[in-house]
């Protein structure tokens, strides 16, 4: 793990935090096993504030404090927005530690840090799981524009998050969705002419970019990931589902198409393009693979499931995009159901009790049966044989009963630079696809800050943009005609409203929470 030089947590920054101890916190329950260490729900003593609290691995304390928490906790105290998780404070332990029951953690781990975000009763992994659970579509339409209010807030603040997945998208009870675990986030410099890892982001929602080995890269790597999950949340299941990162190329060539210098120019100049470059050419055919979804849902994908990342649509003109602007339109995070807390941690254990279980009834049932079969031995000559054989329904004698085929969880984590197998060739040339400078139209991503024009996103200024430290509030919602315009919101005060419709607004207002 790479480590940071005492100096470099810079702890002058931000001296009230890491001054208080976590024993001014009960912890509750575990709700996340993450790479970096577990998460909590506690309850802060004084307070009674729930909150959540991530230890900070520091397996071997010889390599001192992770690079990835000082870079989670600088990204992060520089992020301010309602679609974005808040990391309160830095706690610290300085002896042995107690639990969730209470009881010491013995010598473990003498002593940590843990990190204290606001508490949300969800990721989205852990609510999609719930059993029977089915998003509306004016709900999905909710969640993906809070999604991606949050990520174009971190786009234009130079952060790329590189880890999109469910179980990084957090939801609370009154329907806000924030982007968490900054841990594999990075500034970027709009250029794109710094050499980053492409070992990031969650294999199944990598885009083909960093499958083929660029380290020139931007904010595009999200928008593929946002594309991966915006399917999902449509389609019910992973939409790229790769056991590998050849297989992974695979599954994304085989209903994007293969790349060419046509569609995306300067792809084969990409480190790693010969080593899998497509044997035969595979036409598009995205429309086709997912044409059950409506004709502004699929729009919307086409444009973040471009291959080429030059060509593929920003996060603001996302947010423009009819999608949202079309009946039925995104819902009021308010009205949406609240549900029992739910966190992949949470479900995945509660599935391996249930696994557990039904293991254990099938087990039972088959000695139950080996029991009853067995006859005593004056019997097992003669006819006793032909009794003993196994009919169609019986179970094989001495196998163990079939375990309920649970696939692995969606989200596995090849995440970080130990992430991949192995397999890819050292790096190389580095010259991407990318055309940097002024790319012009379209929703690609051009070099320079985003365009001062545009269209807000289609909501109120509750839970938006403009609650929150940047000004604004009160809900826009159901109240009809143009409702952000509040003087003073993050999104400007001019421009044509959007007519009647509840999620009325200024598609033309500026963009100007830009630092
Ligand atoms: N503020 C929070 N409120 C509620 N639950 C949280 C919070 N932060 C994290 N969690 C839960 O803990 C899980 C792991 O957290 P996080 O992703 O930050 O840790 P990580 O070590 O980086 O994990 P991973 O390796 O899965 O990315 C999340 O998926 C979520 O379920």
């Amino acid at each position: 793990m790479a480590i940071a030089a005492p100096e470099q947590l810079n702890v002058s920054e931000m001296p009230a935090w890491g001054s208080r101890s976590v024993d001014c916190f009960e912890k509750l329950e575990q709700i996340g096993e993450g790479t970096y260490g577990q998460v909590y729900m506690a309850r802060e003593i004084k307070t009674g504030e729930i909150v959540a609290l991530k230890k900070i691995r520091m397996d071997n304390e010889r390599e001192g404090f992770p690079i990835t928490a000082i870079r989670e906790i600088k990204i992060l105290k520089k992020l301010h927005h309602e679609n974005v998780i808040k990391l309160k404070e830095i706690v610290t332990s300085t002896g042995p530690e107690k639990d969730e029951q209470g009881a010491s953690d013995g010598n473990k781990y003498r002593g940590g840090i843990y990190m204290v975000f606001e508490y949300m009763d969800h990721d989205l992994t852990g609510l999609a799981d719930r059993p029977g659970m089915r998003f509306s579509v004016p709900q999905i339409k909710c969640y993906m524009r809070q999604l991606l209010t949050g990520l174009h807030y971190c786009h234009v603040n130079q952060v790329l998050h590189r880890d999109i997945k469910g179980s990084n998208l957090l939801i609370d009870n009154e329907g806000n969705l924030k982007l968490a675990d900054f841990g594999l986030a990075r500034s970027f410099s709009s250029d794109h002419n710094a050499n980053l890892t492409n070992r990031v982001i969650t294999l199944w929602y990598r885009p083909p970019e960093l499958l083929l080995g660029t380290t020139k890269y931007g904010p595009a790597v999200d928008m593929w990931s946002v594309g991966c999950i915006f399917a999902e949340l449509i389609n019910g299941k992973p939409i790229f589902p790769g056991k590998d990162e050849p297989e992974q190329l695979n599954k994304i060539f085989d209903i994007c198409g293969t790349p060419s210098e046509e569609n995306w120019p300067g792809v084969s100049k990409i480190p790693w393009y010969n080593n899998f470059k497509p044997t035969r050419i595979v036409k598009r055919r995205l429309r086709e693979h997912f044409r059950h979804f409506d004709r502004h849902a699929l729009d919307l994908l086409d444009r973040m499931l471009t291959l080429d990342p030059s060509q593929r649509i920003s996060a603001k003109d996302a947010l423009d995009a009819e999608y949202f602007w079309t009946d039925p339109l995104p819902c009021d995070p308010k009205s949406l159901p609240k549900y029992e807390s739910s966190h992949e941690f949470q479900t995945k254990k509660k599935r391996q009790q249930q696994r557990q279980h039904e293991e254990n009834t099938k087990r039972q049932k088959l000695q139950h049966q080996q029991q009853h079969t067995r006859l005593p031995p004056i019997q097992q000559s003669g006819h006793a044989h032909a009794q003993m054989r196994p009919g169609p329904n019986a179970p094989l004698h001495g196998s163990q009963p079939q375990v309920a085929g649970v696939p692995g969880h969606h989200y596995s984590k090849p995440r970080g630079p130990s992430a991949g197998p192995g397999r890819y060739p050292p790096g190389g040339n580095p010259s991407g696809g990318y055309n940097h400078p002024n790319r012009g139209q379209g929703g690609g991503y051009g070099s320079g800050p985003y365009p001062p024009q545009g269209r807000a996103p289609p909501y109120g200024s509750s839970g938006m943009p403009g609650a929150g430290p940047r000004g604004g509030g009160g809900s826009g919602y159901g109240s009809g005609g143009p409702n952000y315009s509040h003087g003073g919101g993050p999104y400007g005060t001019s421009g044509a409203g959007r007519g009647s419709n509840m999620m009325s607004g200024n598609r033309n207002q500026q963009y100007n929470w830009q630092q």
